[in-house]
């Protein structure tokens, strides 16, 4: 077997030896995967997951704005449409400094495998830019938002490819990205979700990532009789999935003791309360500030500058922030700590060295893949709305999440139960890619 996935991976390296974290994704994927595949007649002899690994698609332009001084920049824009077996490409758009062709790379193939598992018709994609949002003004963001549309608007449309946010990428931008979509198309339709309540978005949308990942996290706690009622819950990243995570901690009876942002993290010995979360979201979502600020606020709380939160004593973590947050060293002081579970609201936040080191240790461990799939899971309800032309309650779309975050979490345990403990890594692999892959033999060779 190892030979088998060695020789499958030298392949993927000679082709895209140049991107880290593609690679990174794919080994995680191989790993689980081709021993499933070999005891698997139906997929011998059909290349699967070889063509599964290189897009169907990857769209790079020119992105040119005026910033408020009437300097000219010039950005790189993406769109990576990864699989359309199962439905028109669906994914966020990331603008981050760090974007680059292996970042969304990733991205795009771990979306192929989230979008399966929800059990909505939704293929994989994912885009973006290097442009950095970090102290530019609304008319700036305003401009980028439209220059990266007037190209971005060639390749996606409601039944072809349908963008949503990610880092970088909010209610702001996502306005300033369908406005001019629909200047140029002269369409209004469902071409991305998040979009505002009044002009076809979906309750419940904002939060469904967060709200996801903790559904997800509570769903595992119970296979140990476990819950979330007085917890210690130790979060990274202060953006729209940690915060909405944070929320739903509260709601379930935890504490959360933590959130950072890419400057550093901040420790509440007393919690941070709803008062205070909604002292953060007014700090991160309107006054674009530090979350250091919080601790200026708040005299129960230190802020550690330049640290993440692994080292802080907790009963669960959901890492929330980016890629590789989470380092092997981290996962072993979490689990030193007596951490019991941990699960991804970020994409890939764990390097592989935490990943084995939790399964090692055989604490509940969920991957990104399944357990923020509640944000696109939702979006795939924002477009299912916007095709009927209604509006769910938030109760009902909430109803929704759960049951799709629950089918999730039983997809995983079906595939990935292991004499007595769950590889929830290998069970989301293997539930994504029988969907995507049965249609893919059913398509034949395209
Ligand atoms: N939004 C969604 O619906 C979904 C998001 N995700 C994933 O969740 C994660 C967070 O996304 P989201 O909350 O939407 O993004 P936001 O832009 O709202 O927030 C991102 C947060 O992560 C921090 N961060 C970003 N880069 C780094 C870094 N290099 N090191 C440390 N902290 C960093 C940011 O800090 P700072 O402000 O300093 O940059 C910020 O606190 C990402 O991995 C994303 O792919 C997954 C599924 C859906
Ligand atoms: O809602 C969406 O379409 C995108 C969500 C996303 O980018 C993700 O799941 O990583």
């Amino acid at each position: 077997m190892e030979d088998k996935i060695k020789v499958f991976m030298d392949e993927v390296i000679s082709r895209n030896g140049h991107e880290p974290e593609f690679i990174q994704a794919v080994q995680e994927v191989a790993e689980t995967v081709i021993p499933y595949i070999v005891q698997h007649d139906i997929y011998h002899g059909k290349n699967i997951l070889l063509r599964m690994v290189e897009p169907e698609r990857l769209i790079s332009f020119r992105v040119a704005w005026v910033d408020d001084d009437g300097e000219i920049h010039v950005n790189r824009g993406y769109r990576i449409q990864m699989n359309s077996a199962i439905g028109p490409y669906k994914g966020g758009l990331r603008f981050h400094p760090t974007v680059n062709a292996s970042v969304l790379k990733f991205l795009a193939f771990e979306q192929v495998f989230k979008n399966s598992l929800t059990t909505l018709p939704m293929g994989g994609g994912k885009g973006g830019s290097d442009f950095n949002p970090k102290g530019k003004s609304d008319d700036e963001i305003m401009r980028f938002c439209h220059a990266f549309m007037t190209e971005l608007c060639r390749h996606i449309g409601p039944n072809t490819d349908i963008p949503a946010g990610d880092i970088g990428v909010g209610a702001r931008e996502i306005g300033f990205l369908f406005g001019m979509y629909k200047k140029i198309r002269n369409e209004f339709t469902g071409v991305l979700t998040g979009k505002g309540l009044s002009w076809g978005g979906s309750l419940i949308r904002p939060e469904a990532t967060g709200y996801g990942t903790v559904y997800f996290a509570d769903s595992m706690l119970k296979t140990k009789n476990e819950t979330f009622e007085g917890k210690k819950v130790v979060i990274s990243g202060s953006g729209n999935v940690a915060q909405y995570a944070a929320e739903k901690v509260l709601h379930l009876g935890g504490k959360v003791l933590t959130l950072s942002d890419s400057a550093g993290y901040i420790y509440d010995k007393d919690g941070i309360d709803e008062e205070k979360l909604a002292f953060v979201m007014d700090l991160k979502n309107n006054k674009r500030g530090r979350i250091s600020e919080y601790a200026d606020k708040y005299a129960s709380a230190e802020y550690y500058q330049g640290e993440t939160p692994w080292k802080v004593e907790c009963d669960i973590a959901l890492p929330c922030a980016t890629q590789n947050e989470l380092n092997g060293d981290d996962a072993k002081a979490l689990i030193k700590n007596g951490c019991i579970a941990v699960a991804e609201g970020a994409n890939m936040p764990s390097t592989p060295e935490a990943i084995h080191a939790f399964h090692d240790a055989k604490i509940l461990f969920a991957p990104g893949k399944a357990s923020n799939a509640g944000g696109v899971a939702t979006s795939g309800l924002e477009m299912s709305q916007n095709s009927l032309r209604i509006s769910w309650t938030r109760e009902e779309v909430d109803k929704r999440l759960k049951g799709i975050m629950s089918d999730i979490h039983d997809a995983c345990v079906e595939y990935g139960e292991e004499e007595g403990y769950c590889n929830y890594v290998k069970g989301a692999n293997i539930a994504g890619f029988v969907k995507v892959a049965d249609a893919m033999l059913a398509q034949g060779v395209i």
